[in-house]
């Protein structure tokens, strides 16, 4: 184990934006956003978003809530897990996913919190989709602004995702509304991390969580100071690329794409393989939250218009999104149950592999 030292804040301010790693989207900037969201997709698949709309309270609301979640005692924890739940919400506990099996020893060394979209489970939505249904909540005395500030930020978080999908449409010069038929149940997923506090060790297949590539559509990144993410530039092989450094920026979310946009894209644009290694040992560990937006569970994800050029086919098959995620959740969640009549097999569906390097 690693001595106990305080890794230095890295969280950038604003003014050190242009000498940041990624391209930045700013939503206050309509006239260049779509131009530079373009870009960012093809060329990185990653990008900072600013002048979100997101009040900054509400973000450290969040993060703070967390945290108190996190500190309870395991048992306390415990009495939420996933196992106990059919949908996938609730606690999973240090080690519990595994991200990247082909190349990790232990499971990622990350305790977590998966919070979706709320439906009511005696719907006919809850009762025909699997993933769908109602959350699980922490004790409301122990925890008394919980419920009501992750529903704050799954909210604002929700609208972002369709602002931002929509402003993807505009960029490739579709109809802004083309895709609305595709979110109007989205399979958003919160997701929320407590890293351990001690230092990944690659050489030996410790991370603190492996490489892969998102699922869905776009992932909404929010971290405290402590650094830890790096990002996959150069081709498919680790051979012929390197890692990169993301810091997180003050105020700004770190927004991926998922392997469902680069699907929709026909590759065009980017779902990029991307990692956690915590450099040193931290007195508290590294918080994140992860939002996850992705189509709803019966969209056929298959080629958008003006993405395949004439006389040639797409490169993937189309693929139910909930189906996808599904396949996703089976291979790399130790703890993952699903309703009992749940069955849909997907294991030998296209790209259900780790894409990640
Ligand atoms: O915690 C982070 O910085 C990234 C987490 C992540 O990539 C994920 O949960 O998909
Ligand atoms: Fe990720």
């Amino acid at each position: 184990m690693s001595s106990s030292t305080t890794s230095t804040p890295q969280v950038l301010s604003l003014h050190a934006l242009n000498r940041a790693a990624l391209p930045i989207v700013d939503l206050a900037a309509p006239e260049e956003a779509p131009r530079i969201l373009y870009d960012a997709c093809r060329d990185f698949g990653f990008f900072y978003l600013i002048n979100h709309g997101v009040p900054q309270a509400l973000i450290d609301d969040m993060l703070a809530e967390s945290k108190a979640f996190f500190s309870l005692p395991l048992g306390e924890k415990e009495k939420v897990s996933v196992r106990h739940n059919k949908i996938n919400r609730g606690y999973t506990a240090f080690e519990e996913e595994t991200l990247d099996p082909t190349r990790q020893t232990r499971g990622d060394t990350k305790e977590g919190f998966y919070l979706g979209r709320e439906v009511a489970m005696e719907s006919e939505e809850a009762r025909s989709n699997p993933l769908h249904g109602p959350n699980v909540w922490p004790d409301p005395v122990k925890l008394p602004r919980w419920r009501p500030v992750m529903n704050a930020y799954f909210t604002a978080l929700s609208s972002l995702g369709l602002r931002t999908v929509r402003l993807l449409l505009r960029a490739v010069g579709l109809p802004e509304h083309h895709l609305d038929d595709a979110f109007t149940r989205p399979m958003a997923a919160l997701r929320l991390l407590h890293y351990s506090t001690q230092a990944s060790n690659p050489s030996e297949g410790v991370y603190a969580a492996g490489a892969h590539t998102d699922y869905g559509m776009f992932t909404f990144l929010m971290t405290d100071h402590t650094p830890g993410l790096q990002v996959w530039r150069g081709g498919a092989e680790q051979e012929d690329g390197s890692w990169q450094a993301v810091p997180p920026v003050e105020g700004a979310f770190i927004v991926n794409l998922g392997d469902m946009l680069q699907r929709w894209t026909n590759d065009v644009f980017k779902s990029t393989a991307h990692r956690v290694v915590i450099q040193e040992a931290t007195e508290e560990g590294r918080y994140s939250a992860p939002f996850f937006y992705e189509p709803n569970f019966d969209t056929l994800v298959a080629c958008l218009p003006g993405f395949v050029k004439k006389g040639e086919v797409p490169r993937h098959v189309p693929v139910k999104s909930g189906e996808y995620l599904l396949g996703k959740y089976r291979h790399t969640h130790r703890d993952f149950v699903e309703k009992a009549d749940d069955n849909n097999t997907l294991e030998n569906h296209a790209g259900l592999h780790t894409q990640a390097k």
